[in-house]
């Protein structure tokens, strides 16, 4: 049985009262928020989801979208329950963004949230290029393409580049792949969710040149590229992770590297959250190394990374 009181470590007070109870304490104290145990459970998948998506820095618009699909799925099943008409808006998505800016990250959290919302039979993420969809003789990419399908039953098909099916034109393999993958998306609307992801630009033309596309994927998300204080944050938690703090002078040595990658490389060829992530790995290396001949350190230096252990790319 319920215990009538109990504090949770969140801050919030769980109390069972009946409807009466319940009146009271509303109109005694009506700053208070009262959130009923069926909705608490209701929203769970929800708040799980926020919590992993609160983990990722910035990414404003895609936090959005997700809740307002979220509110979606959400509302058109209170629509069925009571004999209403519910909308069967597909969840194909595009995800627009260069390399590194979370596209991967998040179809794996869009695929546990379905899972949790039932949208989804296993929520599984199955990832794809062009040279897993496409074959080498007439049906042979067909087949590939279904095979992949089938993996992805009851999660999502994630495919990267996307753009590059489109590039050969009619005669390529490439065209079968999509048009392949457009009669499963119909067919097998509510089975698998397809996630097309590329850079911007290719992915615009792709559309361009596949019009039949665009209202087979109603919902495209941008991935713009981290801002220099997004990208030092999102290394911050990297390094928080893993137990790793960087010095003063290494912090300031990262920022001036940041901006002079991003102020002289093209923007496509910088990898965002990746690039950070093999600094990172590269730099911790470097200073074991430092660590193993010094043979002296204490706590600080086993957590410290120096201005000197950091490996950075000179292009
Ligand atoms: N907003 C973010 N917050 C924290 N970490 C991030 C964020 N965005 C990306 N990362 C990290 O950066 C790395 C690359 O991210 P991910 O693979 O999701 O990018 P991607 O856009 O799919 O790249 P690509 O298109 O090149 O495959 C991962 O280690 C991920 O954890």
């Amino acid at each position: 049985m319920d215990q009538p009181f109990r504090m949770k470590n969140n801050g919030q007070i769980s109390i069972v009262l009946n409807s009466q109870q319940r009146k009271t304490l509303e109109k005694e104290l009506p700053d208070l928020k009262v959130v009923p145990k069926e909705m608490q459970q209701e929203h769970a998948a929800l708040k799980e989801i926020e919590e992993e998506l609160g983990a990722l820095v910035g990414m404003d618009e895609m936090k959005k979208t997700i809740k307002e699909i979220y509110a979606w799925i959400y509302v058109n099943k209170k629509r069925e329950e009571v004999g209403l008409k519910a909308g069967k808006q597909a969840l194909h998505m595009m995800f627009k963004g260069n390399p590194g800016t979370g596209k991967t990250t998040v179809a794996r959290l869009i695929g546990k949230l379905f899972h949790r919302m039932n949208v989804l039979s296993k929520g599984h993420l199955i990832e794809a290029e062009r040279a897993d969809l496409v074959g080498e003789y007439i049906g042979h990419t067909a087949q590939k393409t279904r095979d992949l399908i089938k993996k992805a039953m009851g999660g999502i098909l994630f495919v990267d580049e996307a753009y590059s099916l489109g590039r050969g034109g009619e005669k390529d393999f490439g065209k079968e792949a999509i048009d392949t993958m457009v009669k499963h998306m119909e067919d097998k609307q509510h089975d698998f969710i397809l996630i097309l992801a590329g850079y911007s630009r290719e992915m615009d033309q792709f559309l361009t040149l596949n019009p039949g596309l665009y209202s087979r994927f109603p919902l495209v998300i941008d991935f713009p590229d981290y801002t220099i204080d997004q990208l030092m944050e999102i290394g911050g938690k990297m390094l928080k992770e893993k137990e790793y703090t960087l010095s003063h002078e290494a912090e300031k040595k990262l920022r001036e590297h940041l901006y002079w990658v991003k102020t002289s490389l093209s923007l496509t060829s910088f990898s965002n959250g990746r690039y950070m992530r093999n600094i990172i790995e590269k730099s911790i290396r470097s200073q074991s190394m430092r660590l193993l001949l010094q043979n002296h350190y204490d706590r600080h230096d086993l957590m410290t990374l120096r201005s000197n252990d950091l490996i950075l790319d000179d292009y």
